[in-house]
């Protein structure tokens, strides 16, 4: 819901085509989701450095680095989770708008959240990429030593553990961890732009 009345939008002289035709490319939503320990900043730091050396566009959005800013006031709980998404949904609009890939590295544990963002924009500017690993894995991974934390009690709503993580339905490209080690997950998702004209 919109609280502010009298809106008129102001249309620029510079539209979204003229930024993508100045850059070559495309632009679209890159969403990660999975766990955390999944491996969502590990691969789509990868895949922007692979796609920066090939002089693509883009920026990269993630949990932990956001949290610490834009989205500074929110927590952990289902409301501040889905305000989470639904700002980083709106500013990741903003990027595609600005010829960009925009990466995004957040958990995004609920399917309606996800959806969403996918609204926002056009039917192929969103690409939800899967990263795929079990609890048991994540855990074993526990990069952060989250887990353990979490397992003593010492963080409430952890996902995975005491919060819930609903598992994408239909996304465009899914990484199974277990199978692909980063480079190939790199190239898995990269192969999906070129075959279906990203890039
Ligand atoms: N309760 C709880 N549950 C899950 N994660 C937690 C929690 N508390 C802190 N963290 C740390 O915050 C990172 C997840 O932030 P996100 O913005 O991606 O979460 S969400 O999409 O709003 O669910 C997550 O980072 P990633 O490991 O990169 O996923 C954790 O480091
Ligand atoms: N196939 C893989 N893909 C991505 N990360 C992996 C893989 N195998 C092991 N890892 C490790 O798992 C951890 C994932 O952490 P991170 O990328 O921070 O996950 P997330 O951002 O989802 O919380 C890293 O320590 C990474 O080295």
């Amino acid at each position: 819901m919109t609280k502010a009345t009298n809106l008129i939008w102001h249309e620029s002289e510079v539209s979204k085509s003229d930024r993508r035709e100045l850059k070559r490319h495309k632009s679209a939503i890159l969403w990660f989701t999975g766990l955390s320990g999944s491996g969502k900043s590990t691969i789509s730091s990868a895949l922007e450095k692979e796609l920066y050396i090939h002089g693509i566009h883009t920026y990269r959005l993630d949990g932990d680095n956001i949290r610490q800013g834009l989205n500074k006031d929110l927590g952990f709980s289902p409301e501040d989770r889905t305000e989470n998404i639904r700002r980083i949904g709106e500013v990741s609009k903003l990027m595609v708008d600005a010829g960009l890939f925009a990466l995004t590295a957040f958990i995004s544990p609920y399917q309606g959240d996800r959806t969403l963002v996918r609204e926002l924009v056009e039917p192929d500017e969103f690409i939800e990429i899967y990263v795929k690993a079990s609890v048991e894995t994540c855990e074993e991974r526990d990069p952060k030593g989250l887990y353990k934390k979490a397992r003593a009690g010492e963080i409430k709503g952890f996902t995975g553990i005491d919060a819930p993580y609903e598992e994408p339905a239909h996304p465009e490209i899914t990484i199974d961890t277990n199978v692909l080690n980063v480079e190939e997950a790199v190239e898995a998702i990269v192969d999906y732009l070129k075959e279906n004209h990203y890039l």
